[in-house]
């Protein structure tokens, strides 16, 4: 196949994905985004992992909060636990990489912060572990996943939020997970700052 034929390949892949996803998704996009609000509006904050593209998709939501998104507002506090490159190789070197995030969340987490857990395949096991420490801790999840949810899925409590986009390949489910990102914050920005259509 042609470079020009594989391109637009890729971009229909990507177009179909985000359509079949677009209803099965938008309920649930939007009870995460109230589970959100719920907590900023209550003195709680935003805390993100997740590996690879997702640990990107981490620091998208975050600095997206913190710094701002399509409008002048306020910064809201959120913080991605996959930047601080000294904590997370102690962590990984003097325990287990399966809990850079979980004993992040311990000392960072309070009852009523939201962690957004981003995993494609539901299974990374830092990913669970950072679920654990977030019930541990009275937090409550949104869960970014795909494919069949994985172990995560099954750690959700029925508070929490499962955003689970119905695909099997891992960049696709990366690009509903970025669209769903920003969906999430323009529904926070409009319920807290007023719509701005
Ligand atoms: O971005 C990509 C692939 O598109 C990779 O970096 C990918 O995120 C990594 O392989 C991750 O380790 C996959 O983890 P997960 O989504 O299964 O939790
Ligand atoms: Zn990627």
């Amino acid at each position: 196949m042609d470079m020009q034929s594989r391109i637009r390949q890729l971009f229909q892949a990507s177009i179909d994905t985000k359509q079949q996803a677009m209803d099965v998704l938008a309920p649930h996009i939007e009870q995460a985004s109230q589970v959100m609000v719920n907590a900023l509006l209550n003195e709680g904050k935003m805390l993100s992992c997740g590996n690879g593209g997702s640990a990107g998709d981490a620091q998208h939501f975050s600095s997206e909060l913190l710094n701002r998104f399509e409008r002048e507002r306020p910064s809201l506090p959120a913080i991605a636990l996959t930047t601080d490159s000294s904590t997370i190789t102690s962590i990984a070197n003097d325990y287990s990489y399966n809990e850079v995030f979980s004993k992040q969340i311990r000392a960072l987490g309070q009852p009523g912060d939201v962690l957004l857990a981003i995993s494609t395949s539901g299974n990374s096991a830092n990913i669970i572990q950072a679920i654990q420490a977030a019930h541990d801790r009275e937090m409550i999840v949104v869960a970014l996943t795909g494919r069949d949810g994985g172990g995560m899925a099954s750690l959700l409590l029925p508070e929490d939020v499962e955003i689970r986009v119905p695909a099997n390949v891992t960049a696709r489910i990366q690009e509903v997970h970025l669209l769903t990102i920003h969906c999430l914050c323009d529904l926070i920005d409009s319920q807290l700052f007023g719509s701005e259509e």
